[in-house]
C-alpha cells in the first residue's frame, strides 16, 4: 500500500536548514492498522503531510498504491489524495456553516445521484450512532459527535488509506475511546489500511502494530518552535 525510502524533510527557518525526518524505509501493508506515537516534534505530522502529498520531501521516493508520489505534479497529487486519502484531524474542521448532512455531502462524489447521496448519508450516520443528527449544525453536537461526522466525511467515499491526525486530541477519555474503536472498526470491516499519529497510549495500544517514529527517523533530536535553539537539533549516522 504504502513504501517509503530515503525520505528526508527539513524546514529552512532564520536561513538555517532544520531536519525533521530522515527515513530510510517504511513499509505499511494494505489493511494494515498502525499508530505512530513519539514525542511532541518529531515530526509525526510531518510525515502525514508527506504522505498524503500536502507536503513534499526534499528528497526520497513514497509509493501509495504503486503510484510515485514523489514524482506528481500538485494537482495530480491532489486528485490521489483525494481518490484514495481520507484525513480525520484532531479539530475535525467541519463548516460550521453547514448541518452535519451536508458536511458529509460535500465530500461526495459529485457524479452520484442527489437521492442515492443522501441515503448514503443516513446510512453512514446511523452507522456511527448518529441516525437523528443530519441536520444538526456543527455547533449543537459534541465534540464526540462532530468527529464522528468528521470520521464519515473522511471514509464516505470508501478510501483505500486513512490518515488520522490527533483524532481524539481534544476529546474525554471516554470519548477518545469511542472515537478509537469506531475507527478501528470501521476501517477493519472495509479492509481501508489505517495511519494514525497520537499521543493517546489508550488508543496506541489498541493497534496491532505500534510504532514510536524515532524507530523509522534517523533525526533523533528537534527543534521546537521557535526554531534555531542551539543544541536541539541533531542528525545521527544511524
Ligand atoms: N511548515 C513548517 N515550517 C517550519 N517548521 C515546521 C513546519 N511544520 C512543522 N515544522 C517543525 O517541524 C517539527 C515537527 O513538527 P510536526 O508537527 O511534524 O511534529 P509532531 O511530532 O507532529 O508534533 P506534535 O506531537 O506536537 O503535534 C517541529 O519542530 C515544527 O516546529
Amino acid at each position: 500500500m504504502l513504501q517509503i525510502s530515503g525520505l528526508s524533510k527539513s524546514f529552512r527557518i532564520d536561513g538555517r536548514s532544520l531536519p525533521i525526518l530522515d527515513i530510510p524505509s517504511w513499509q505499511v501493508e494494505k489493511g494494515e492498522k498502525v499508530a505512530i506515537t513519539g514525542p511532541s516534534g518529531s515530526g509525526k505530522s510531518t510525515l502525514l503531510h508527506l504522505i498524503s502529498g500536502i507536503a513534499v520531501p526534499d528528497k526520497g521516493e513514497i509509493y501509495l498504491e504503486g503510484q510515485p508520489l514523489h514524482q506528481m505534479t500538485e494537482s495530480q497529487r491532489d486528485r490521489l489524495r483525494s481518490r484514495s486519502i481520507g484525513y480525520v484531524l484532531q479539530d475535525f474542521h467541519l463548516i460550521p456553516s453547514l448541518t452535519a448532512s451536508q458536511n458529509i455531502e460535500i465530500a461526495m462524489n459529485a457524479s452520484m445521484p442527489a437521492k442515492q447521496r443522501k441515503t448514503l448519508i443516513s446510512e453512514w450516520l446511523e452507522r456511527v450512532g448518529l441516525p437523528d443528527r443530519a441536520k444538526h449544525m456543527p455547533s449543537q453536537l459534541s465534540r464526540g459527535q462532530q468527529q464522528r461526522v468528521a470520521i464519515v466525511r473522511a471514509l464516505v467515499n470508501n478510501p483505500p488509506l486513512v490518515l488520522a491526525d490527533e483524532p481524539t486530541g481534544s476529546l474525554d477519555w471516554e470519548t477518545a475511546d469511542e472515537i478509537s474503536r469506531l475507527l478501528l472498526d470501521l476501517s477493519s470491516s472495509r479492509q481501508q489500511t489505517l495511519i494514525v499519529v497520537t499521543h493517546d497510549l489508550n488508543m496506541a495500544e489498541r493497534f496491532p502494530k505500534c510504532l514510536d517514529i524515532r524507530e523509522l527517523n534517523r533525526v533523533r533530536k528537534h527543534a521546537e518552535h521557535p526554531a534555531g535553539r542551539e543544541g536541539v537539533q541533531e542528525v545521527s549516522n544511524g
